[in-house]
């Protein structure tokens, strides 16, 4: 974990409440697709923790939702900004087990970190497909991205206004012979994701946070190895540890 000052270089709306914030500086702490940073934000106490969506060259890209003070507060930060960040946080997601054809399977805000591991599992000569699922066609973003990565991208929406009407489950449906399986996004996704896995895989879990590096234990979450702190010892969790 690294402290340090990052710039805003762009914050701009990208679809209904999603913003990419990129941000320059020294982002040498981060290392693995899946980790996050922890953002300081002027007049709030608790740190606000977001998923790295992708870093390069001392920039890293986040995109966030509007849930509530906080991140209403992020939109109007201005390009040339300084932020105190606390960079490299979590474990990230291990690349080395996915296999030929990895899944990845993503929802709302938990699809930004899957974009830069597909990036690095696009470079490994690795065939990706990534189900993305969406309330509506208003809210869609990153599918092109993903596209031009070179993944076969599957989108879900709830109200059928793009791809599959339903959930992310019935994207996974239309993929028969995925390898392994990789997904982050609400926990009720999670737990269906689990049910209808057909593989080994790996969780990415977006839990409320206190410290957000392993302190306070604000985190904890029961494990088949005993207690581990989703911030810490996560934020990725093996499918064979979790227990539901
Ligand atoms: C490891 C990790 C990675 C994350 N990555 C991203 C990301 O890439 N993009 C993104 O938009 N968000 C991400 N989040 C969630 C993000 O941290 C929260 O949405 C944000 O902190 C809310 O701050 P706020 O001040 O706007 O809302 P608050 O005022 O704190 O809360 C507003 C509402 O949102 C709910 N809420 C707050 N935090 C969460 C949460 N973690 N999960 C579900 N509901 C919550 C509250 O219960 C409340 O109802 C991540 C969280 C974690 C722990
Ligand atoms: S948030 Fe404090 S230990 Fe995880």
């Amino acid at each position: 974990m690294k402290e340090t000052l990052l710039t805003v270089l762009e914050n701009t709306r990208l679809a209904d409440g999603i913003y990419r914030l990129r941000l320059a500086g020294d982002t040498s702490a981060i290392t693995a697709p899946g980790q996050f940073v922890n953002l300081k934000l002027s007049g709030f106490f608790l740190r606000r923790p977001i998923s790295v969506c992708d870093w390069e060259n001392g920039e890293v890209t986040l995109i966030y939702k509007v849930l509530g003070h906080g991140t209403e507060a992020m939109t109007g930060m201005a390009v040339g900004t300084a932020l105190d960040v606390l960079t490299g946080l979590g474990n990230g997601f291990d690349l080395s087990r996915s296999g030929e054809h990895p899944l990845l399977v993503g929802g709302g805000v938990g699809i930004p970190p899957l974009y830069g591991l597909a990036r690095r599992l696009t470079a490994q000569g690795k065939r990706v497909t990534a189900v993305l699922g969406f309330n509506r066609k208003s809210e869609i973003f990153l599918a092109e991205e993903f596209r031009a990565l070179g993944t076969e991208v599957v989108i879900a929406t709830a109200d059928g206004s793009v791809g599959l009407k339903g959930l992310v489950t019935d994207g996974m449906a239309a993929v028969s012979d995925y390898t392994y399986l990789y997904t982050c996004g609400p926990e009720p996704m999670l737990k269906a994701v689990y049910a209808d896995c057909k593989t080994s895989g790996q969780f990415s879990f977006e839990e409320r946070m206190g410290c957000g590096f392993g302190a306070c234990m604000g985190c904890s979450c029961e494990t088949k190895y005993g207690n581990k702190r989703i911030c810490k010892d996560g934020p990725v969790l093996e499918k064979e540890e979790i227990v539901w």
